[in-house]
């Protein structure tokens, strides 16, 4: 069913079904029902509830109780319903309720990053197929402004690169170990608390989360389908006290980056790279300047330079707002008619190979303190075709929990900095240096972003 043949079944109210409440869905409807009026002088009509799907219907959620249910489909279905706003989460079960609502001529408004990550062209297809909206403004970097900017104001420009800190929990958890050296599980906790993290917040640590968003930046900064699985992804768990001290050392600070890049060969091919890592910033560069839960997505475009936008990226009501922005836009289009621009991937751009893509590493390892290791550890990086930036040699080589693993003083502590190379040959020279007699351990390997060369 078209927009046009279910809007003649409807009056002159927007029917509006909300699927989940849960830290996002319960500040939607609190604000929905706060700021009613408002709402109405913005989009021409009254908004109206008319039910909300929830899994437990026995709690009290404050809420007149007539509105919840448990059959989230026989809501989508109703016929006064004009729009669905999805804030339940998960992949399948939301994927065809969302499905059937855009085959039902209801346009959508969802927080489902993943979700928007794996099936953004079926929905998108969807949509088109019933000329209906699809709005997923709070699936990336939560309240601030990035997809509607992406799709409307930056869509005369030629996107070069973006980089992101595009998830709230892990910059939380880093932000925290940097600045007091707080324990990695109590600032995990606090954030679960405070509605940050996700409900398996295995998608914050370990990267899951930020490489959906990844995947829908990729998608519009090149307009070309970049699907979650196409995402190169590394999470945070492996991020030491250690590690944070080595990039001190460096003027840097370590964040979860979302970098999606457009790369253009010698040949002049163009192809898209999207990953997610835990990388060290300069603390010179605005994105070290991201703490807590706030995000922050840094752009470089061909015509108007650098632009960053910045906000809070997590939580129930700085997500809501941005839920409510696309609520307002949806009913707008539902009462006096038009659509949203949709993600238009017609450059159909490659995904680069990894082994490709060039960046900064800092390789930290233990040695043994002996003549020769200098040199010996030189020779292999250049073997590899990597040139070294700095080396910094530090005496005493602590484990983590700061005792002391040489107490006879045969080990240092050495860190490399490079300057860019393929992720392909800093990967066999790290296998080499691993097989080198002058090398005890490599300790970590980290990327670098944010410079140059
Ligand atoms: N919490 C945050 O800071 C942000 C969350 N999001 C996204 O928003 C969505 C919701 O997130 P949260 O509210 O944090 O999750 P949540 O886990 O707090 O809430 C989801 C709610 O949906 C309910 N639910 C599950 N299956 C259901 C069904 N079949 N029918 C009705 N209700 C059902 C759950 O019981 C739960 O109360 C997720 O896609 C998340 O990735 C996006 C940006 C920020
Ligand atoms: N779990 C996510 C919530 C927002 O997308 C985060 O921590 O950023
Ligand atoms: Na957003």
């Amino acid at each position: 069913m078209t927009r046009e043949a279910h809007t003649e079944l409807c009056q002159s109210e927007v029917g509006v079904a909300i699927l989940g409440m849960g830290t996002v869905g319960t500040e939607v409807v609190r604000l929905l029902n706060e700021h009613g009026d408002s709402f109405t002088h913005r989009i021409g009509a009254p908004v109206v509830i008319r039910g909300i799907a929830v899994r437990d219907t026995s709690r009290d959620r404050g809420v007149d109780p007539s509105l919840i249910t448990d059959d989230a489909q026989a809501l989508v279905d109703r016929p006064d319903v004009d729009v669905v706003v999805e804030v339940i989460g998960g992949i399948e079960g939301s994927r065809q309720l969302l499905l059937s609502a855009l085959k039902q001529g209801k346009s959508v408004v969802t927080a489902n990053k993943a979700l928007v990550a794996a099936h953004a062209a079926e929905l998108a297809a969807a949509a088109d197929e019933s000329q209906v909206d699809l709005y997923f403004e709070a699936a990336v970097a939560g309240a601030i402004p990035i997809i509607g900017p992406l799709k409307r104001s930056m869509a005369g420009d030629e996107i070069q690169r973006v980089m992101g800190i595009v998830n709230g929990t892990t910059n939380f958890i880093l932000s925290a170990m940097d600045e007091t050296g707080a324990d990695y599980a109590e600032t995990l906790a606090e954030a679960g608390r405070l509605g940050y993290a996700e409900a398996d917040p295995t998608a914050d640590v370990e990267g899951f989360d930020a490489a959906s968003k990844a995947a829908i930046l990729s998608t519009l900064a090149f307009h070309s389908r970049v699907t979650a699985n196409d995402v190169y992804r590394e999470g945070i768990t492996k991020i030491t006290q250690q590690d944070i001290k080595s990039a001190r050392k460096l003027n840097c600070t370590i964040k979860l980056l979302a970098v999606c890049e457009r790369i253009i060969s010698e040949d002049g091919s163009q192809s898209v790279s999207a990953r997610v890592y835990p990388a060290l910033v300069p603390l010179t560069h605005q994105l070290a300047t991201v703490n807590g839960a706030f995000n922050a997505v840094f752009l470089e475009a061909e015509s108007a330079g650098q632009i960053m936008f910045y906000g809070p990226g997590a939580g129930g009501a700085p997500t809501a707002s941005a839920v409510l922005g696309d609520l307002v836009a949806a009913s707008r289009n539902v009462v006096h008619g038009g659509r949203a621009p949709g993600d238009n991937t017609y450059a159909n751009l490659p995904i680069a190979e990894f082994g490709d893509v060039q960046t900064r590493y800092l390789v930290n390892m233990h040695v043994v303190d002996e003549k020769g290791t200098l040199s010996k550890v030189a020779e292999v990086f250049a073997n590899h075709d990597i040139s070294i930036a700095t080396v910094h040699q530090d005496d005493v080589v602590e484990n983590e929990d700061g005792t002391n693993i040489d107490p006879d003083g045969k080990f240092a502590r050495l860190a490399v900095v490079t300057h860019r190379a393929s992720e392909a040959n800093l990967a066999a020279c790290v296998e080499s240096l691993g097989n080198s007699e002058s090398v005890v351990k490599v300790t970590s390997v980290l990327r670098m972003e944010g410079q140059d060369n």
